[in-house]
């Protein structure tokens, strides 16, 4: 027998192995599998391959509420995944019976770049979580956050210069703002001095600005894994490593000199994460990088950086849409308020309920966390009774998830889902029980998750978000820049997976939620914006 010959006999029993190995498993996912009586797309049934491809389009929030539409409450979207979209599925897991029973599921082991270094956010083990959240958890309580807000305030303090700049600016096209960038930046600048005191300074140079594109771009890439494990193989950051100046490599160097910078500064010198949490998270053993406070950096930077820009960026966008929520809103604050330095987080700014509704919608309509988040049963659960979800009994080994747009849009607990409609959250305060009273929708309000893994800077995305739309709407007016389509033409022709409305804000699915827009303009409001010039006109 020739070398050819020999050659092609062995591919051809390799490629004969292959489609014997293949048939046997789908069939198996398919005849067999303990959720094979579950409705769901037939890809996604043999394969995490169908979740992997729409998180490709940054379209998988969108394919997920669809999907529901065609498939029911209950989908199976993932050869071992079931999705579901209900209250009762999304407050099932914190629930105390379940809570201790129920972690992370083995998807988040991806966003882990060693294997034994956990950060708040990816660590599945329940001890080792609890340790990290109380640390982390430090840093931004209310109490936390009391004495960080002058620091947040000086931040949106020269946000709120540069819309002056606009709002005088002379020509139409220099008055427009794209409130994403502002936003973002803002967003890092608030965060980096959280974490470091570090003075990113995204806002007045474009130094660091990559640090947005650099993040995006991760997440992308870790949805992808996380949607489609299989790929995680590629390997593809070991190349991106391997770019001289490529967005990752400035990414850790500048996370090296945030560290480094602030390891330089007594523990003492501010109360920033680093304070709370410098005794316990040390180095690693290859040095600085890869260590605990390198890897909860990573996460902590976008976690607080890029999820309340997102909140504020659809919010503008909704009140630019909506003039009678907007006139409500300016009524609220320029009732409550006797100037804008008056504007601090405390009773008067909390007990501005249609603000605080405001922002719920925005959350509830452009959730900035968007997709599923995958919950499994602990591997040391000691229970013996099964995980039941919404009546549901979990056959082990299954990743259960709620998609959070699919759930917000979800009209059974959101009529009108595609409306902004504030008032929604204000209905029902003397129907706090009822199922379609305020009680009945927080129990569908999944934007910051719940239970232990819930956000831990909750308290901070609502002060942040709060300060700067209340100040914003103290000092200045504004509405949709003439000309700009920002939402509208959000539906594609032909295609049933589109963004729902005209009126919503589009928001691309990559773990968290990319944007652009609104272009706003903006209008000073009298002379009250003299308090954000010293006086000066
Ligand atoms: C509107 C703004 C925000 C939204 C919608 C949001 C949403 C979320 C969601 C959905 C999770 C759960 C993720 C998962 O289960 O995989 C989460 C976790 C987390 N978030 Fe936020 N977040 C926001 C702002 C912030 C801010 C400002 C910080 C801190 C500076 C922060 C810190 C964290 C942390 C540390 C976790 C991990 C919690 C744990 O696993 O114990 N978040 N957030």
């Amino acid at each position: 027998m020739g070398f050819a010959t020999l050659l092609s006999s062995i591919g051809a029993s390799v490629a004969t192995v292959f489609v014997l190995y293949c048939a046997a498993l789908f069939g198996y996912r398919i005849l067999l599998h303990p959720l094979r009586s579950y409705p769901g797309p037939f890809l996604a049934k043999l394969s995490d391959s169908y979740a992997g491809f729409y998180a490709l389009t940054w379209r998988l929030h969108l394919v997920t509420r669809r999907d529901h539409l065609k498939y029911g409450p209950v989908m199976r979207y993932g050869p071992n995944r079931l999705v579901f979209n209900s209250a009762a599925a999304f407050r099932g897991w914190p629930m105390p019976m379940h809570s201790e029973r129920v972690t992370k599921s083995e998807v988040y082991r991806v966003t882990q770049q060693l294997e034994n270094v956990y950060n708040v956010f990816n660590v599945r083990d329940r001890a080792e979580h609890r340790l990290k959240r109380k640390l982390i958890g430090r840093a931004v309580t209310e109490q936390s956050m009391r004495s960080f807000e002058p620091t947040m305030t000086a931040q949106i303090e020269i946000f709120l210069r540069q819309v002056l700049q606009a709002a005088q600016a002379r020509t139409t096209s220099e008055r427009m703002v794209n409130m994403t960038q502002p936003f973002k930046y803002l967003g890092y600048d608030i965060v980096g001095h959280l974490a470091f005191g570090y003075p990113l300074k995204l806002q007045t140079d474009d130094s660091n600005r990559f640090v947005v594109k650099a993040n995006a771009y991760g997440n992308f890439r870790l949805n992808m894994y996380m949607q489609w494990p299989l790929l995680r193989h590629l390997r593809i950051e070991s190349v991106l490593d391997l770019l001289p100046n490529g967005l990752r490599v400035r990414l850790f160097n500048l996370i090296e000199t945030m560290i480094k910078a602030r390891l330089a500064q007594d523990k003492d010198a501010r109360r920033d994460l680093f304070f709370y949490a410098a005794d316990d998270f040390r180095e690693g053993n290859d040095g600085l990088r890869l260590g605990n406070l390198w890897t909860e950096a990573i996460f902590f930077l976008p976690a607080g950086g890029d999820t309340t820009s997102t909140a504020l960026a659809s919010l503008f966008f909704y009140l630019s849409r909506n003039p009678v929520c907007y006139a409500k809103l300016c009524d609220e604050i320029r009732t409550t308020f006797r100037s804008g330095a008056d504007i601090r987080g405390g009773p008067q700014l909390a007990g501005c309920s249609y603000l605080r509704a405001c922002i719920d919608e925005a959350l509830r309509m452009s959730p900035p966390v968007p997709g599923t988040l995958w919950r499994q049963l602990a591997y040391d659960d000691p229970h013996t009774e099964p995980w039941v979800v919404d009546g549901h009994v979990i056959p082990s080994g299954t990743e259960v998830g709620v998609n959070i747009y699919a759930l917000h849009h979800n009209e059974e607990y959101f009529p009108d889902p595609f409306s902004f409609k504030p008032e929604r959250w204000l209905a029902a305060n003397d129907d706090r029980g009822g199922e379609s009273g305020k009680a009945g929708i927080h129990n569908a309000f999944a934007a910051f998750s719940a239970g232990p893994r819930g956000c831990a800077g909750k308290a901070m995305a609502y002060l942040e978000a709060s300060l700067v739309t209340a100040r914003t709407l103290w000092y200045f007016d504004f509405e949709a820049a003439p000309g700009r389509a920002d939402g509208k033409g959000a539906r594609t022709r032909g295609r049933t997976d589109g963004h729902g409305s005209e009126g919503e804000f589009r928001l691309y699915d990559v773990f968290i939620s990319i944007h652009n827009g609104p272009h706003l303009a903006f209008r000073t409001r009298g002379d009250y914006y003299r308090e954000l010039t010293g006086g000066e006109l």
